[in-house]
């Protein structure tokens, strides 16, 4: 395959990637959904006229197919890398990606006026586009140790190709007529190969890594609260469990409290849900600053949280929930033009040594109703079955 054919099929091939992500994003818009790759999609847009210019050499005006394409395939390079590094959460590319993105632009586009060699503007354009390929693969590198394997493979292939691409431009420069039986039409079949690899790489690792991204939220998501960031019931249980089964051996005890804030049907009604939501989560701030880290709070839903707290007695536990009944009660949240003063009623119990998940959370959950019957905003322990400890 030649060279042209080549750039043809890196502009085609582009295109076809904007085209499909254009049906994928007109989907998502349909379905209110936010744009769910804007600068990666930009990024293609880019690369495609780029490369469509590249293509058309000779047939357009030289600033077109020479300055311009190679500034518009710079900006796609550089906006890749960008994608990437959103998606690592970082958006430094505005702050490092773009001046770098500018003199890259100024110095290939000053060396066409200077009407340097072909082979040296070469040379200077393959050095950029492997420059932002490898600050793409930078983004992908963070955390390289906890990474999954197919981001190790993307790293180490971006900087294999990225120096391919880069070896190319040089080489052109340094040994117009090759070396050894390194011919230059090997020097250039190379190097096109390796920019036809990024743009396969690219596109196919930005998607799987999207996906692998969601899946590793959705996973999340199974045993995380969306709205309070802290364990759901799932996950709570999940963590209690291997206490439970400790609770069998002797030694300190676990202890668990069940809290519901109390009549908090009456905030939604009266304010609305999303200063709802706002209550629920400066609640578990709340109790958060009352706990150890050893301790776990999770929440069972609605306005109902557990908190488990390993090695510790009844007593001890019931004074952590005594505490965390006085923060609540003292913690006003701010919400519009109003100030809401929330109370909590509070069950506490420990992990007995026949106990279940199931009776476990049944006694607590007992103690926690008989706290309500009681009058509200108080603690009941379970065990004894005795009635509110305190108003
Ligand atoms: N804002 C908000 N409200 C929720 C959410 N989940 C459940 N709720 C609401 O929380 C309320 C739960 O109220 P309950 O725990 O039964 O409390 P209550 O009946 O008002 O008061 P008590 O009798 O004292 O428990 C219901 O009105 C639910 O609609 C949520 O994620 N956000």
């Amino acid at each position: 395959m030649d060279i042209k054919t080549l750039v043809l099929a890196l502009a085609l091939g582009n295109l076809s990637l904007c085209a499909a992500l254009f049906f994928f994003e007109q989907e998502r818009r349909r379905a209110g959904l936010a744009a769910a790759s804007t600068t990666w999609g930009m990024a293609k847009q880019f690369q495609a006229v780029a490369w469509g210019l590249l293509y058309l050499r000779g047939t357009l005006p030289d600033f077109l197919t020479i300055p311009l394409a190679n500034a518009l395939l710079f900006t796609g390079f550089a906006l890749d890398a960008s994608a990437l590094w959103e998606q690592a959460g970082r958006r430094v590319w505005r702050r490092y990606l773009l001046p770098a993105l500018g003199a890259a632009i100024g110095v290939f586009t000053g060396a066409w006026l200077l009407d340097m060699p072909a082979a040296e503007r070469i040379a200077i354009a393959s050095v950029v586009i492997g420059f932002f390929f490898i600050a793409g693969a930078a983004a992908l590198g963070r955390g390289w140790s906890a990474g999954t394997l197919l981001r190790r493979y993307l790293v180490l292939s971006s900087l294999l190709l990225a120096l391919a691409v880069m070896a190319r431009g040089l080489l052109t420069a340094l040994l117009p007529d090759g070396w050894s039986w390194v011919s230059p039409a090997l020097i250039q079949g190379v190097g096109i190969a390796a920019l036809y690899l990024m743009m396969l790489g690219s596109a196919f690792g930005y998607l799987l890594l999207t996906r692998e991204k969601q899946q590793a939220e959705l996973d999340r998501l199974e045993v995380v609260d969306a709205l309070t960031d802290v364990p759901n019931r799932r996950g709570f249980y999940q963590t209690l469990t291997p206490w439970i089964a400790l609770a069998r051996r002797p030694g300190m005890p676990t202890s668990l409290i069940i809290l519901n804030l109390d009549h908090f049907k009456r905030v939604n009604d009266n304010y609305g849900h999303p200063v709802g939501d706002k209550v629920l989560k400066a609640m578990v701030d709340v109790c958060k600053k009352q706990l150890r880290d050893s301790d776990l709070m999770g929440r069972l839903g609605g306005a109902e949280f557990a908190i488990q707290l390993p090695r510790t007695s009844l007593e001890d536990a019931i004074m952590v929930a005594e505490r965390i009944r006085l923060a609540v009660a003292a913690m006003p949240v701010k919400a519009d033009k109003a100030v809401i003063n929330m109370t909590a009623s509070l069950g506490v119990t420990t992990i007995r040594a026949d106990d279940t998940t199931v009776s476990l959370f049944k006694r607590a959950d007992e103690a926690l109703q008989e706290a309500k019957q009681a009058g509200r905003n108080r603690v009941a322990e379970a065990q004894t079955g005795a009635g509110a400890l305190e108003a």
